[in-house]
Order: structure tokens, then sequence, then C-alpha cells
């Protein structure tokens, strides 16, 4: 038994009555707690709402917390947006740590994840990149400005969804719009996630706005698996391309090597949305950092641009074969991950109280935390004082992967047993598409606009994009 004076909490800012700290977070909260990170400790305390909550700034807190903690801080926080939904939290994202959370992470990591799976998309990604080199090859021609921006988000959301749902269903069923729209519900504040008492009250109409999104998301859904079904009662599926829906179909009626995952119509649509929602935005966004930030640092796009050119030739198409060889892709996207997390936060709570050691804080049961990603990449203890700059060369002598295995300083897919479990999928995704992009072309931005100009500005959701578009121009460089 701990006696109170020991059950320390640690510190924070004082909160006001009911809104709590919520005053503080502002339009970017990353920044505004990392700020307040800098007065008050790596390992911060607030109160959001009526929600406890902890803020982790540093790699040496993650360490702390979560190397020996993992399991206690392995569930994630509920929301009202993703509960409505996810059909009551019934994919594996946000739901919370325990039995059903393991089995159908355990599902979607051997059958829709695995190293062999994400392999077998290869010819698909080869595909609609071709396609996209080609439309750009007459761009470049025409000398004219490109919306990056637009041509990288088509080209990522066409592989998602001819991997996760067949066939390109998006304009006939409206689904693009229909998921934009909840990814957009998802990461909206939500007062009702903050003040639970106000929840019924749905002030800012966010309940009802999720509840319209899910019925339109739902009947999206329900006719592309219907379609699915019919294909494959009246066995006109052969010969295309097993996509996640057909894997999932299957496992919902048979067991496989002998386990039975007891899936219903329910978990395979909550399960599609969560790996579409996990793939989409973290992928395009990351591109799209990584492409900027090459534009705004000619010297690290003519290094990359060389490097493709010795271990590619000039001559033919980046094959992903060719990606291990890359070293200099690598760093500069492990630059990108340090500066541009796909989220600014890792959202998980703790299962149990705990007592950090080292510090003697005390953490209560179903505190939520909040892990700063954007701050952790900044932090000048580790990275330096020049850790504003873009420079993948600091990664040359790091051995850091890409899993924080080692160094909790650098975890851009989370860690531990809740940690990405698309990790290779994604990572092979956008080093295909800065590959190819970079091999083939030369990337200028438009006249009058020097690269200090290029605007880096973040907007805040569920995940961090670009708050502007990416426009530039192309010219041919291979081929
Ligand atoms: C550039 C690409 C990606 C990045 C940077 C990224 C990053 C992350 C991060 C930071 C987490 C939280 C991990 C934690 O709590 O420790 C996460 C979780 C997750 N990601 Fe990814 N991700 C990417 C791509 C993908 C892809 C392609 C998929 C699936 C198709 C995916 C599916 C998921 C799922 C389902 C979770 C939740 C896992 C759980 O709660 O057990 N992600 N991702």
């Amino acid at each position: 038994i701990k006696h109170d004076h020991q059950k320390q909490r640690p510190p924070g800012p004082p909160a006001w009555p009911v809104i709590g700290n919520l005053h503080l977070l502002g339009k970017l909260p990353h920044r505004s707690l990392q700020t307040l990170s800098n007065k008050y400790g790596s390992i911060m305390s607030l109160r959001l709402g009526q929600v406890h909550t902890l803020v982790i700034s540093s790699g040496e807190a993650v360490e702390l917390l979560l190397k020996t903690n993992d399991t206690v801080f392995a569930s994630r926080p509920k929301s009202q947006a993703s509960d409505i939904m996810s059909y009551g939290s019934k994919g594996f994202a946000i739901s919370e740590y325990g039995p059903y959370w393991r089995n159908m992470r355990k599902l979607c990591t051997l059958h829709l994840l695995s190293a062999s799976k994400v392999e077998s998309f290869e010819g698909l990604r080869r595909e609609e990149l071709g396609r996209v080199v080609e439309s750009l090859e007459r761009a470049a021609a025409a000398r004219e400005i490109v919306d990056v921006t637009r041509v990288v988000t088509n080209l990522i959301e066409r592989i998602v969804y001819r991997m996760v749902l067949g066939a390109d269903k998006d304009e006939e069923y409206g689904l693009k719009e229909a998921i934009h729209e909840g990814l957009r519900l998802a990461g909206v504040f939500n007062l009702a996630d903050f003040v639970p008492c106000l929840a019924r009250l749905d002030l800012q109409g966010h309940k009802r706005n999720s509840k319209k999104q899910s019925k339109v998301l739902d009947d999206v859904l329900e006719k592309i698996i219907k379609e699915h079904e019919e294909a494959i009662n009246s066995n006109t599926q052969k010969g295309r391309q097993e996509d996640f829906i057909d894997i999932l179909l299957s496992l919902m009626h048979h067991s496989i090597d002998g386990q039975d995952y007891g899936i219903d119509r329910t978990n395979v649509k909550a399960i599609l949305q969560d790996m579409i929602a996990g793939s989409f935005e973290t992928s395009s966004s990351t591109v799209l950092w990584a492409l900027s930030s090459l534009l705004r640092n000619p010297r690290v796009m003519k290094t990359l641009q060389h490097e493709l050119d010795t271990v590619i030739g000039t001559k033919r198409m980046v094959d992903e074969i060719d990606l291990s060889k890359l070293s200099y892709l690598e760093m500069m996207i492990k630059e990108t991950f340090r500066l541009y997390p796909a989220g600014a936060f890792i959202p998980r709570e703790s299962t149990k109280d705990v007592m950090v050691d080292g510090y003697g804080y005390y953490i209560k049961k179903g505190t939520r935390v909040l892990i700063n990603l954007w701050a952790i990449g900044r932090d000048p203890k580790v990275w330096s004082d020049d850790a504003e700059t873009f420079c993948p060369e600091r990664f040359k002598d790091k051995d850091m992967d890409f899993r924080g295995l080692e160094y909790f300083e650098f975890i851009p897919f989370g860690l531990g047993r809740r940690g990405c479990p698309g990790m290779n999928l994604g990572l092979i995704t956008v080093k295909i598409v800065l590959a190819q992009l970079i091999h083939s072309f030369n990337w200028e931005l438009p006249l009058g606009l020097s690269p200090n100009d290029l605007d880096m500005s973040e907007c805040f959701g569920l995940s961090l994009p670009r708050a502007k578009n990416l426009l530039a121009v192309p010219t041919s460089h291979t081929i």
C-alpha cells in the first residue's frame, strides 16, 4: 500500500475547473505541449477537461515509461467519433488492450500485412506508379505546374483502395468522400471526449455527424462486400488478385491453420476501415513532406538523385528489389519521419496503476498518454542545436532502425506490442513512390519561389499533413 504523499503525480500546469488545461492546447497542440514541456518536464501531467493526461516529450521518458511497462500502457483511449464509426471499436486500432484486440491484430498481421502479402501487391503498386509517371511526363513536356499533393494523394489512395477493396470504386460509390469525411471527423477536437457529462448535449454536433457518416460509410462498404460475395458465389472472381475483402470473407467462413477468429461481417467492415485509415494519410503525408523537404534542400535532392542514377542507371523504372540498396533514400525518409511524424501524438491509455521508477511518479489506471513524436524528433538534447535542419546524414553513423527497439528517441511507427503492424507496407509504399518520382524527374518550385520561401506549415488532425498543397514543376530526368 502506498501512502498518499508517495503518490506523486508528474508536474504540470495548474488546471481550471471543468476545462482543466484544454485552453492551453491551441490550434497546433503538439507545438503548445512542446513549449509547456520545456517548463514542466518531459513527463508532464495535464487535465484535459476531466481526463487525466500524461504528455511524454523525450526518448528518455518513453524508455523509462514504456520499456518495462509495455503492457501497462498498451491500451488506447476511446473517442466518441471512432467508437461510433468503427461499430463500437470492432476493429483493433483503437480497441482496448485485451483478448479481443489480440485476436483481431493477429488476424491482420498474419493474413493481410505479412511480408509475403505486402510483396504480392508489388505489381499493383508498379502499375499505378507507371500511370502517374506517364501523366507527369506529359506535364513535364508542357512545363506545367503540377499540384503534387493531389497527384500523390490520388496515387496512394488508388494503391490502398485496390489492395483493400479490389477494383477502384471511388467514383461510383462516393467512397473517397466517405473516407475523407470519416477521417476528418475522427481527428476533429470533440469536447465530449474530454468532458463526458456534456456528451449527451452534443454541443458541437459531432455525434450527429459521426452517426450520419457512419451510415454513409457502411452503405458503401456493404455494396462493395456484396459485389465480392456475388463474384465468389458465381465463381467469377477467378483470375483477379485476391484483395483484403476476399481474404477477410474467407476467414469469416473457415478456420485457417486450425485458427478460427470468429469474425462476423461487422468485424470485416471495421477491419477494412482500420486498414484504410492506417495506411492512406500516413503514407501520403510522409511522401509529401519528403518531397517538400527535398525541394527546400537542393543539395539533398541532388545526392538522392545521384544515388538513384548510380544504383538503377537511367534506362529503367525502379524495382522494389532495388530499395534495400538505396541507403541515402532510407536516411532521407528517416529524417522526414523525425521532423514530420505521420501523426503528432501516439495515443495510449494505462491499464493499471503504476509507479515510475527513478522519478517516483505515480500514474493511475485510465490515464491518457500522449507521446509527442513531433517534440521528440526536435529535442535538441538528442538531435543537437540544428535539430530543425533537414539533414539525412545525421542518421549515417546511427544504427537506428524504424522500430525503436533500442533508440526510443526515434519511434515513427511506435513501439512494443501496440506498435504499427503496417510498417513494412507503409515503408515500401513510401520508398517506391519517392524513389520513382525522384528517379524519373527533376523537380523545381514554380517560377519566382526560392527554396526558403516554400511554406512548411502543418495542420493538426488524425495525421499531420502539410497545410498548403505542394506545387512543383517536373522535367524529365530518365527514360
Ligand atoms: C508511413 C506509414 C505509417 C506510419 C508512419 C505509421 C505509424 C503508426 C504509429 C505511430 C502507430 C501507433 C503505434 C503505437 O501505439 O505504438 C500506428 C498504429 C497502427 N497502424 Fe500504422 N503507420 C503507417 C502505415 C500503416 C499501414 C500501411 C497500415 C495498415 C495497412 C497501418 C495500420 C496501423 C494500425 C492498424 C495501427 C494500430 C495498431 C494497434 O493499435 O494495435 N499503418 N501506425
